[in-house]
């Protein structure tokens, strides 16, 4: 079995726009991580007769492997032969070959080595494995039973799976080009849409993608409306999606300013998105024409979190020394009037933090429940700390907060009892969303 490509994408934080982005109207602002999902492909020769088949190891998870069979003759039906389930790795096969719908006498098998990186998961009792390239956490659970951090690991999963099969049927893929990234994009939303059974705005497939990005989603009825009785219709109906329709929507790639990152800290109390959505869409029908002025409200804050963010970028171009000086003076933690975009930045996180505070009081949903908001509170005093947020849906999972590159949260944190519910994650942003790797990067892991 020779690899021949290999391929990752990023985990993700949404910053500002959680729950609204849901609605076309309002933008996020959404930041690609470093912990990244890789996949490698291998090709063999298709042995069987009537069929052809795709492997997905996942070896970090009890050797975990889910077998799928394509049988030649049939409309691309794909069956799981070891009556194993994975959702997201069994959609994105059939999302492919029914776009693809690659010639069933001439197509190779092909094997898919899934590898997550450690940020993703609980760290539990798993052991390292490395090589000079790369190093992964190997658990002796299957990948169900070992508690995730919310990065977005089954977009990132889906993104590479997409890209990988996509560069064994379609061939000459580049990641690079805007084109492609585009089909990589629309394939794998269908999948992660149809896996998950529910349309939510794509802002994580789209920053697995498209890496650090201001997001505005696509209208879910494209997916929604797409044909699942007759697998020949179906087929019809993902190539006219896939290549033929423009789904309108924005995925402009950001940077977060020079000397400037994300810090996620993982306060692994869990939360259930789906229970929070569910509440704030009940929440905001019962209280219209209020709860569009509160939506309303947030938004006016994310988009002057997302205008200080960018005159912050503007500010180091064109006054290198003076945001130098502003960098060393968050630093220094006698910053209270550092600078105006700071100033920005913070009064709209704060602008958005209080309505989601009130939503919280009001629908039962805990996006920003008061032990968040006390342990953010405390991040705030930290030295090099610029803002902090509970990103995306918000609840007990995590907290971001934007800092300077040199903030030692870590260290400043270390000991104290006021932050003895965080364990801040080893990663930061990296911007970068799907890129091409090395298969060679992947071998000799121990
Ligand atoms: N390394 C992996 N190998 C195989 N399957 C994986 C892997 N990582 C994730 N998955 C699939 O994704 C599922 C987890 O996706 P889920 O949407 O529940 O959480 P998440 O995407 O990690 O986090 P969140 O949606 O909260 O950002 C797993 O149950 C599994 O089906
Ligand atoms: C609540 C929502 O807007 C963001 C969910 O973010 P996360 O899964 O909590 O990182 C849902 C969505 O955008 O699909």
């Amino acid at each position: 079995m020779q690899p021949s490509r290999a391929f990752s994408a990023p985990g993700k934080a949404l910053l500002v726009g959680g729950h609204l982005v849901l609605d076309p109207l309002y933008e996020s602002y959404v930041v690609a991580l470093s912990s990244r999902m890789h996949c490698v492909v291998s090709k063999l020769p298709s042995n069987g007769i009537d069929h052809f088949s795709v492997t997905i190891k996942s070896a970090q998870f009890d050797s975990d492997e889910w077998n799928y069979k394509i049988l030649r003759g049939s409309s691309y039906e794909v069956l799981e032969v070891d009556g194993k389930k994975n959702p997201f790795a069994k959609k994105a096969v059939e999302v492919l070959v029914n776009y693809c719908q690659p010639d069933p006498q001439t197509t190779e098998n092909v094997v898919l080595e899934v590898f997550s990186d450690s940020a993703y998961h609980s760290t539990g009792t798993s052991t390292l494995k490395k090589n000079e390239y790369n190093q992964f956490r190997f658990h002796d659970s299957t990948i169900t039973k070992v508690p995730k951090t919310g990065l977005g690991s089954s977009a990132g999963l889906v993104s590479v799976l997409v890209t990988s099969l996509l560069s064994v049927y379609q061939g000459n893929l580049d990641v690079n080009s805007p084109n492609d990234q585009k089909t990589i994009h629309n394939l794998a939303q269908v999948a992660h849409c149809q896996a998950q059974g529910k349309v939510g705005s794509g802002f994580d497939v789209a920053a697995a993608v498209f890496g650090s990005i201001i997001y505005q989603r696509f209208d879910a009825k494209l997916i929604e409306n797409l044909p699942t009785e007759q697998p020949a219709e179906y087929a019809q109906a993902i190539r006219i999606l896939i290549d033929l329709t423009d789904w309108n929507f924005t995925h402009d790639k950001v940077t977060l300013p020079p000397g400037i990152r994300v810090i996620m800290g993982d306060v692994s109390s869990g939360s259930e998105t789906t229970k929070l959505v569910a509440k704030v869409k009940a929440w905001y029908q019962q209280n219209l024409p209020r709860s569009l002025t509160v939506f309303h409200c947030i938004n006016q804050g994310n988009l002057k979190f997302i205008e200080g963010i960018e005159k912050l970028t503007t500010l180091s171009r064109e006054s290198p020394a003076v945001y130098q000086e502003l960098l060393e003076k968050l630093d220094s933690g006698h910053d209270a009037n550092a600078s105006v975009e700071i100033t920005q930045i913070r009064h709209a996180i704060t602008q958005v933090r209080e309505n989601f505070q009130l939503i919280t009081r009001e629908s039962g949903a805990d996006i920003e429940p008061s032990s968040q908001t006390s342990l953010l509170e405390r991040c705030l005093k930290l030295n090099g700390v610029i803002t902090g947020v509970v990103p995306g849906a918000g609840g007990y999972d995590a907290i971001a907060l934007l800092v300077t590159e040199t903030a030692d949260i870590p260290s400043q944190t270390s000991g104290n009892a006021d932050f003895s519910t965080v364990t801040w994650l080893d990663l930061h942003q990296e911007n970068m969303g799907i890129v091409e790797e090395k298969p060679s990067h992947y071998l000799n892991l121990q």
